[in-house]
């Protein structure tokens, strides 16, 4: 069985680009746990370097495979949470910090044409996922016969078009923007429009009315053929941009997802306070990444606490994350499997929730 100390060499083999350094003392590999057979931790990097560092995680998982005795390797490579708002406002979010930040006049919010239901996927904390979640909940909705879009909102880091697989700019015809059709999803993200890594540097005002605009002017559905469901990519974290777009985004419903580790949890909390002083439901928890690494039970138990639903838990699984990287979600290159099962269960409780 290989030990800890044996999985540190190993790893300190592998060097950081930027540092020089071995990836253990150049502190990138966070969370790192060892069990059994087993060895995994995230590599937390600047969103404008997840690129430089593809290569690093997988070199990483590549010498951790080749420990004796290693049968399951878990490398997670996240874009750090992007924290533009200022720190005391996003530090705690008191109702009177939120009243704060909330303009006096009630913001008027544009349904989208031709829309039934705008469901939001949110997450207190980056890197937990929550593109992936809002992504194959989407395909598992669609697997239902609905007709579906996502909405990448993530300002900070947009990942659909890598994980749909999709490209270039959109078209436009009649003065509305034409969705990409992805895998029979309609999707539109903030990385189509604008030069690869642009997004980053989008503060609140240009990014709420980019999504304001892509919410509104995107030909989501027609008159014969509405769409059921919009499902919201919204970016991570719970400072102003984010309250300013859950207040400008006429939404039915959140879902939040969180790892199982408490300081994501403690973010996925300030989520749903949020969504709560909005008046937007929140229908529920995901817990993602869940097992034997991070952990398991913390999003139940977060969820009995905050009295909102527990819609389930998504096993770490270098499938997901295979699956997302080649553009193609997980939920459609293993229909048959654990994963699109647990999707499909929680789709079955946003299709309730929502009254689909
Ligand atoms: N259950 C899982 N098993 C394995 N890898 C996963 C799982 N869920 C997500 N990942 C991987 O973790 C990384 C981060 O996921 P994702 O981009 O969906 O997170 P995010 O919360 O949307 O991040 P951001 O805050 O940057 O928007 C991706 O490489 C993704 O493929």
């Amino acid at each position: 069985m290989p030990d800890r100390a044996s999985v540190i060499a190993a790893l300190d083999a592998v060097l950081d680009p930027k540092s020089g350094k071995g990836l253990v003392a150049a502190g990138l590999a966070q969370g790192l746990t060892v069990a059994a057979d087993r060895a995994g931790f995230v590599m937390e990097v600047p969103a404008t370097e997840t690129a430089l560092y593809a290569p690093v995680r997988d070199a990483a998982e590549a010498a951790l495979k080749a420990l004796p005795g290693m049968e399951r390797v878990s490398v997670v490579l996240t874009a750090e949470a992007v924290q533009h708002a200022p720190a005391r406002r996003t530090a705690s979010l008191s109702p009177q910090a939120v009243d704060q930040t909330r303009p006096k006049a009630p913001v008027p919010t544009d349904r989208p044409a031709h829309v039934r239901r705008v469901l939001a996927v949110a997450s207190g904390k980056g890197g937990v996922g929550k593109s992936t979640v809002a992504v194959n909940l989407a395909a598992a909705l669609a697997a239902r016969g609905l007709s579906v879009g996502v909405l990448d909102a993530d300002v900070y880091g947009p990942s659909l078009p890598t994980m749909l697989g999709i490209s270039g700019k959109p078209d436009y015809r009649d003065g509305m923007i034409e969705p990409h059709v992805a895998h029979g999803l309609k999707a539109m993200s903030v990385g189509l429009l604008t030069q690869a890594d642009d997004a980053m540097i989008w503060r609140g005002p240009m990014a709420s009315q980019a999504i304001t605009q892509m919410l509104t002017q995107t030909r989501w559905g027609t008159e014969e053929a509405p769409l059921d469901v919009l499902v919201v990519d919204l970016p991570p974290g719970t400072g102003d941009v984010q309250l300013t777009l859950i207040q400008k985004t006429p939404l039915d419903g959140a879902v939040i997802v969180s790892t199982p580790q408490e300081v994501a949890l403690a973010d996925a909390r300030r989520a749903h306070v949020l969504f709560q002083k909005v008046k937007v439901p929140t229908l529920g928890l995901i817990e993602n990444m869940s097992g034997p690494i991070f952990g398991k039970g913390g999003a139940e138990a977060e969820a009995k606490r905050l009295d909102v639903p527990y819609l389930g838990d998504l096993p770490l699984e270098a499938a997901v994350r295979e699956a997302g990287d080649a553009g193609r979600p997980v939920v459609l290159t293993d229909p048959d499997g654990e994963v699109a099962a647990r999707f499909a269960a929680i789709a079955e409780r946003v299709v309730e929730a929502l009254r689909l």
